[in-house]
């Protein structure tokens, strides 16, 4: 009753084979989809914001809607999701996996993936940091790759230590960040968290923010210190990657430089949404 035949055990085998093949090419080629979050009320009130955990407003809950639809759209079906420790990225990642029939899939929350601390920016509306300290030392604090904001001490409700979703992590008593050192914690996670699930053949979906997505964007297409002051992230639009065996981003049509992903939706609409991001400090 158990006999099997030398023509089904050959046939099996060989399906076998062909199945390991089409598992080692899916491994050549992952897929990567990364969102910043909706706008959020601070992006709204024009305030740096952040560690700051505001919530979405009303047209960042329709933003991130439409990035799932989006995202649904084009067939990308994300295995895991990481997003960060504030809840303008964690819902804009919830109303994706809604939108895309994905909300059993697991979510890692990190740190790693916060916003860039502001430091005593934090809270300070914009155009009025600019009408007191200058358009050019502005931009140096948001844009520049490594002239950090002043800093937080541990008095400061802004300050890590005063929140207990921080408990257990260590930081500065003086502390703030610039991109260079966002930097140097985006790209260790991205090494030691999402490289394994995208190597395991998973394709991955990160919501996080402008400033922690241009530190990894920094990292994937390998831009310049000069060239990533001038780079913006539009909020709640859908950016995608195929990445080879090596990680390395496979430049795609319709990429706008120097990022070699495409954003899916409305070009000229997501033109306009970057220069949005780059006019909160005119
Ligand atoms: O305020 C912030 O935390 C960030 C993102 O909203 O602003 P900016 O674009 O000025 O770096």
């Amino acid at each position: 009753m158990f006999a099997v035949s030398r023509s089904s055990f050959l046939l099996a085998t060989r399906v076998k084979t062909l199945r390991s093949f089409a598992a080692v090419q899916a491994a050549d080629k992952h897929t990567l989809v990364l969102v910043r979050h909706g706008e959020s009320t601070w992006n709204l009130e024009n305030k740096f914001t952040g560690w700051y955990d505001c919530p979405l407003s009303p047209k960042g809950h329709e933003e991130v809607i439409e990035a799932g639809q989006l995202i649904k759209k084009e067939g990308i079906k994300a295995d895991i999701a990481f997003t960060s420790l504030l809840q303008r990225a964690i819902r804009s990642m919830w109303h994706v996996m809604e939108q895309t029939d994905l909300m059993w899939i697991p979510v890692k929350k990190a740190w790693e993936l916060n916003e860039r601390h502001y430091g005593a920016l934090q809270g300070l509306d914009k155009q009025e940091t600019v009408d007191k300290y200058g358009k050019d030392q502005v931009l140096v604090w948001r844009r520049s790759y490594d002239v950090p904001p002043p800093t937080v001490d541990k008095t400061s409700e802004h300050h890590p230590a005063n929140d207990p979703r921080y408990n257990g992590f260590d930081f500065p008593d003086e502390f703030t960040e610039s991109l260079a050192t966002t930097l140097e914690r985006v790209v260790p996670f991205w090494n030691k968290e999402i490289v394994p699930e995208l190597k395991a053949g998973k394709t991955v979906m990160v919501a996080a923010h402008g400033n922690s997505l241009r530190a990894l964007v920094k990292h994937l297409d390998g831009i310049d210190e000069s060239e990533i002051s001038e780079l913006n992230i539009p909020t709640g639009t859908p950016l995608v990657y195929e990445l080879d065996e090596d990680f390395k981003p496979i430049p795609q049509d319709g990429a706008i430089a120097p990022l070699q992903g495409r954003y899916l939706g409305d070009q000229d609409a997501i033109r306009a949404r970057i220069e949005g991001v780059k006019n909160q400090t005119k």
